[in-house]
C-alpha cells in the first residue's frame, strides 16, 4: 500500500529546500530500489547523486517528477508535494533524461518551440526564450537543422536546452554525459558549470566520478538505496581518504602483504587492478612505514578513493 505523507520541507536560512525526500522508499516487487533515503538540496546548489549502478540514481529522479511512485515517505519539489502536486512541481523543474528522445523530423529550434509550448511559456515570450536556450546551449547556427543531422554531442546539448527552456528553477540531470566521448562530455561540463553559475539548482545523477569532482558544489553518495556520506567533494575526501593515499605496486601476493598489515594497522585501503593503496597516508606511523615497503608511492587523495572505499565499487 502506498503510504506518502505530506510534510513541510525543512528550511534553511528562511527557504524552504529546493528537494526534499524523507525516509522514502520504492520496491519493485521483493527487491528495494531506494531504501529510507533521506536527501536535502538547497536551493542554488549543485548536488552530484554519485553511486554504482544500481545504487538507485535514476529511480530517485524518476520519484522526482512522478514517473515513479514511492512506496513510503515524503518528497517535495518546489514547495510542490510529489506526486500530489506533480503537475505544478514539473511546471517549474527541467528534466533531461539520460536517453535522448528527441524529435527527429523536426529542427533543433522547432523541438524547443514544441516544449516552450508545453511548458507554457507565454506566447509573446516564446521566441526569445528558445533564442535564450539556443545560444545557451551554442546551438544558435544549428536552429534550422534537423535533429538527424546533428551530431552525437549537439543532440545532448539540445536535449539539455529543451530542459532550460522555460528558466526552470530547477533542473534534474540523470546521467548527462553518460556514453560520450571526452570532448563533447568537457563541452557539457562548461554548460552545465553555466547553469550553476546562474544560480539555478542542478541535481545531476552521475557515476562519473570526475565529473562530481569537477562540477558539484556538493555530493550525496548512493549505495543500496540510501544515502552513505554526504558532502562536498572536498570534504568527503578529507574524511575518508585523508590528504594523501599511499600506491604500492606489484604481484598479487605483495598486495594482499600490503593490505594485511595496513588493515591490521586499522587503515583503509582500496585495490585497483596491479596496486594497493592505503588512505590517510599522513597517519602511518614511521614504524609502520617501514614494515610496508619503500616501494610505496605517494600521491593526494582524490574523490575515487572515497567512492570505491565506501561502496567497494570499482569506478569507470
Ligand atoms: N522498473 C523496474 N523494475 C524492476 N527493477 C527495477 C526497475 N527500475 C529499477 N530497478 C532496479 O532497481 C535498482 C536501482 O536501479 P536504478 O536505475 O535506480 O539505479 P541507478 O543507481 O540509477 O543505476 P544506473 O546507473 O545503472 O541507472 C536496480 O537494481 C534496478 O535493476
Amino acid at each position: 500500500m502506498q503510504r506518502v505523507q505530506a510534510e513541510a520541507a525543512p528550511e534553511r536560512d528562511g527557504r524552504e529546500a529546493a528537494i526534499s525526500l524523507r525516509g522514502v522508499v520504492k520496491r519493485f516487487g521483493d527487491f528495494t530500489a531506494v531504501d529510507g533515503l533521506d536527501l536535502e538540496v538547497p536551493p542554488g546548489v549543485c548536488l552530484g547523486l554519485l553511486g554504482p549502478n544500481g545504487a538507485g540514481k535514476s529511480t530517485t529522479m524518476k520519484m522526482l517528477t512522478a514517473q515513479a511512485i514511492a512506496d513510503e515517505g515524503g518528497i517535495r519539489v518546489l514547495g510542490f508535494e510529489v506526486p500530489r502536486e506533480s503537475k505544478r512541481a514539473r511546471a517549474v523543474m527541467g528534466v533531461v533524461p539520460q536517453q535522448d528522445n528527441l524529435d527527429e523530423e523536426l529542427t533543433a529550434r522547432e523541438n524547443l518551440e514544441v516544449f516552450a509550448h508545453l511548458y507554457r511559456v507565454p506566447r509573446r515570450a516564446r521566441r526569445q526564450a528558445v533564442d535564450d536556450a539556443l545560444a545557451l546551449a551554442h546551438l544558435t547556427g544549428k536552429q534550422l537543422t534537423k535533429v538527424d543531422d546533428l551530431s552525437g554531442g549537439m543532440r545532448r546539448r539540445l536535449l539539455i536546452a529543451r530542459g532550460l527552456v522555460h528558466s526552470p528553477a530547477l533542473v534534474l540531470l540523470d546521467e548527462p554525459t553518460v556514453g560520450l566521448d571526452p570532448q563533447v562530455r568537457a563541452e557539457l561540463w562548461g554548460l552545465i558549470d553555466g547553469l550553476r553559475a546562474r544560480g539555478t539548482t542542478v541535481l545531476m545523477s552521475t557515476h562519473y566520478i570526475e565529473e562530481a569532482e569537477r562540477l558539484a558544489d556538493d555530493c550525496a553518495l548512493m549505495s543500496h538505496g540510501r544515502v552513505i556520506a554526504r558532502g562536498s567533494p572536498s570534504v568527503l575526501v578529507a574524511e575518508y581518504a585523508g590528504a594523501r593515499v599511499v600506491e604500492h605496486y606489484g604481484p598479487p601476493d605483495r598486495l594482499t602483504e600490503v593490505e594485511r598489515i595496513a588493515q591490521g594497522a586499522g587503515l583503509s585501503t582500496r585495490r585497483t587492478g596491479p596496486s594497493v593503496s592505503v588512505l590517510k597516508a599522513e597517519t602511518i606511523p614511521p614504524s609502520l612505514e617501514d614494515e610496508l615497503g619503500p616501494d610505496g608511492v605517494r600521491r593526494a587523495a582524490n574523490l575515487e578513493d572515497v567512492f570505491v572505499v565506501l561502496t567497494g565499487e570499482r569506478v569507470e
